[in-house]
């Protein structure tokens, strides 16, 4: 399956909240990584319909998903931002009302719901009202419902949102096994959950895709510009006031500082392996390459 967004725009206003988007996505994982604002939203509730956008073409394998209908939908399973549930409904209540919106047999409905419940660690929430579960819980029966349909691409915005460090590490390893032979586009903010499932990160500023392509590539587009400074705490906390300080940390009495800098920050400065973190900072941070646009 292949998707193609050719020039997609959508404005409110006088501001563009996504200008000429232009990108392909076939099987595998996409992080759309942005910061507030950047757009993501914006993308994905156009592709889902929900948005119209202003301009520009929409196509799975080669046909406009707007002449699809009914049929392309079917095979979108998608996780809003702010999900809103029914909280009277208990969890299996309200994932079998899910099914039979998305006309799935009760026989496999069955089986599909007792099945990625237990993936997210559900099971024995199963019984258990909407409305009392943790934000965290609510979060995974979001991400159960947009797989129920075994769908051929999976729409996630900002599905880790309230997530522990362990149902995000469960989270991860759930969407690389169901990645094969689908697409997912997962919107985020939070670097760590796409930078080691993601086939490729689309980096989105100010509604414009910036640069498209995998981890290792985007990292080595900035190799030179990140680095080591060891310092005492008066010279940190000047050089955080300077310069973009993606990480500080205490070691024995100094502070370890990693900045992301065109040139070496002061002479001792060691250069060191950027990560997706240092490229989303050095592209996405203040006015750097700045995409702003108003008509
Ligand atoms: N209904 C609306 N009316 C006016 N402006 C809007 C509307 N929805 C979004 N915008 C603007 O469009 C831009 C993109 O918003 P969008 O929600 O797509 O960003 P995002 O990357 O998803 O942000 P976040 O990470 O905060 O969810 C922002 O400047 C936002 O203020």
């Amino acid at each position: 399956m292949e998707i193609t967004f050719e020039s997609v725009s959508k404005r409110y206003k006088n501001k563009y909240a996504l200008k000429n988007f232009t990108a392909i996505l076939s099987e595998g994982v996409y992080g759309l990584l942005g910061e507030n604002g950047a757009g993501k939203t914006t993308l994905i509730n156009t592709f889902v319909g929900l948005l119209r956008g202003d301009s520009g073409t929409i196509r799975v394998d080669g046909q406009d998903v707007r002449t699809l209908g009914k049929a392309f939908l079917s095979q979108i399973g998608y996780m809003p931002q702010y999900p809103i549930f029914y909280r009277d409904f208990t969890v299996k209540g309200f994932l079998f009302y899910m099914c039979a919106l998305k006309e799935i047999s009760t026989h496999e409905a069955q089986t599909r719901v007792s099945e990625l419940l237990a993936t997210v660690n559900l099971t024995d929430a199963q019984d258990k009202k909407i409305g009392a579960l943790s934000g965290g819980m609510r979060q995974r029966v979001g991400i159960v419902q947009a797989m129920l349909s075994d769908p051929k691409i999976l729409i996630l915005d900002e599905p880790t949102a309230g997530l522990d460090p362990s149902e995000r590490i469960r989270f991860r390893n759930l969407i690389s096994r169901f990645a094969q032979g689908r697409t997912i586009l997962l919107a985020t903010h939070i670097v760590s959950d796409v930078e080691c499932i993601a086939r490729e990160i689309l980096l989105l500023k100010q509604g414009t895709l910036l640069m498209q392509g995998t981890p290792a590539a985007l990292e080595q587009n900035i190799e030179g510009k990140v680095w080591k400074v060891t310092a005492g705490a008066e010279e940190a906390a000047l050089l955080t006031d300077m310069y973009c300080v993606s990480n500080m940390k205490q070691e024995d009495g100094q502070f370890a500082l990693r900045i992301v800098e065109e040139g070496g920050p002061i002479k001792t400065a060691q250069p060191i392996q950027p990560n997706l973190e240092d490229v989303f900072l050095y592209y996405c941070r203040g006015e750097r390459h700045d995409t702003s646009d108003t008509i």
